[in-house]
C-alpha cells in the first residue's frame, strides 16, 4: 500500500512541547517526530539534562485531509500557547506531503514487525503471514507509550508468552499503566479469563481503547483512569511496566492485587535501579524475583505465597 501522508513541520520551544504535541494527537496527527527520533520516550528527562531549546517537530496526518485547513487548525490552537511560552524559537507551521517511500519508510523503521515467540506485533499498513503464530495483534504508533519496540515493553511480552504457554488455567490480569494497551492486549488475546488496565492518563486510555477495539478485544479488557489503590484485588498476574522509583513507590498497592500464588511483573527498570527495587519489595515475603534483561533494562518477576 503507497499511503501518502501530510507532514507538518514546526519548531517549538522544547517547554511547550509536550503541550503541543498533545496539541497535534488530538488534531489527529498520527504521530510525532523530533528530528530522526520518535518521541516515545520512557525515561523522565532529568532537569538537569541540557535540552535544546528548541525543537524541531514532524507532525504526520492522513492524506485525505486538507493541508491548509489543518495548518489552520493547528495554528487556531496554537495561539494560546505561543502565548503561555512566549520565544523566538516559535516557527509558522508548514506543510508537505510525503509517500510511504520516504518519511514512512524511516516509521517503520521504528515500528518493524517483530515476534515475540507466539505473538506477533505488527502496524496497520503490514500484512503478515502469521503463519504458526498464535496471536497477532495490531497496532500503530500514536501518543501512547508501547508498540513494542521499547526493551521494558519487550520483556514483559516475552514474560506473557511464556507464562500463557506453560499454565494450565486462564489468568486474571491487571496491566497497571497500559499506555497503548499493548500488554493487556495481548494478554486478552491468548486467553486472560479477565483483563483490567488502568493508566494514569486519560489520553492513554482512550488510544488503548482504540487498539482493543481495532484488535476486536474490546469486550474482554477494561479500562480505567481510577488510582491502583481503588481497583479490585485478586489478579493472578499484574504487570506494571512503569519506571523503577513507580514501581516502589506503589509496591505494597500493588502486591496488595497480587492474588495468593499469583506473579508480580515489574518492569521499567534500569539495571543500575534493579537493587533499588529489589530492596523496595523485599519485605512483603515475596519468592524471586526471576530476572529478564535486554539493553539496559531489567524485568523481575516476583511470586505471592500461596
Ligand atoms: C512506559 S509506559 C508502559 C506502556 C505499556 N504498558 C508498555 O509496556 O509498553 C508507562 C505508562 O504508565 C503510566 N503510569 C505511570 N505511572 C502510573 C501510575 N501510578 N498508575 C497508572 N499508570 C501510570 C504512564 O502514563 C504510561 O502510559
Amino acid at each position: 500500500m503507497n499511503q501518502h501522508w501530510i507532514e507538518i513541520s514546526l519548531k517549538v520551544p522544547s517547554a511547550a512541547a509536550d503541550a503541543v504535541c498533545a496539541v497535534l494527537a488530538a488534531l489527529g496527527s498520527t504521530g510525532v517526530r523530533e528530528r530522526e527520533q520518535v518521541l516515545d520516550t520512557f525515561i523522565v528527562p532529568d532537569a538537569d539534562e541540557n535540552l535544546p531549546e528548541v525543537l524541531d517537530l514532524r507532525a504526520y496526518f492522513p492524506s485525505d485531509e486538507d493541508p491548509r485547513q489543518i495548518v489552520e487548525r493547528i495554528e487556531q490552537q496554537l495561539a494560546p500557547l505561543r502565548r503561555a511560552f512566549p520565544s523566538p524559537g516559535w516557527s509558522a507551521a508548514t506543510t508537505g506531503q510525503v509517500s510511504d517511500g520516504d518519511w514512512a519508510e524511516s516509521w517503520k523503521q521504528h515500528f518493524p514487525v517483530f515476534r515475540v515467540g507466539s505473538l506477533i506485533v505488527k502496524p496497520s499498513w503490514e500484512e503478515v503471514d502469521p503463519g504458526d503464530a498464535h496471536v497477532v495483534l495490531t497496532l500503530d504508533p500514536g501518543m501512547a507509550f508501547g508498540t513494542g519496540t521499547h526493551a521494558t515493553t519487550r520483556l514483559c511480552l516475552e514474560f506473557l508468552v511464556e507464562e500463557f504457554a506453560a499454565r494450565a488455567s486462564a489468568p486474571k490480569v491487571l496491566d497497571v499503566g497500559t499506555g497503548s494497551g499493548i500488554l493487556a492486549l495481548a494478554a486478552a488475546a491468548f486467553g486472560a479469563r479477565g483483563v483490567l488496565a488502568c493508566d494514569i492518563d486519560a489520553d492513554a486510555c482512550r488510544v488503548a481503547r482504540k487498539n482493543a477495539a481495532a484488535n476486536n478485544l474490546a469486550d474482554r479488557i477494561d479500562f480505567t483512569t481510577r488510582a491502583l489503590e481503588d481497583l479490585d484485588t485478586g489478579f493472578d498476574l499484574v504487570l506494571a511496566n512503569i519506571l523503577a522509583e513507580e514501581n516502589v513507590r506503589l509496591a505494597s498497592e500493588l502486591v496488595r492485587r497480587v492474588a495468593p500464588g499469583g506473579l508480580l511483573v515489574l518492569s521499567g527498570i534500569l539495571q543500575e535501579k534493579e537493587s533499588f527495587v529489589r530492596e523496595g519489595f523485599s519485605r512483603f515475603g515475596l519468592s524471586g524475583p526471576e530476572v529478564r534483561s535486554r539493553d539496559e533494562w531489567v524485568c523481575l518477576t516476583y511470586r505471592r505465597g500461596a
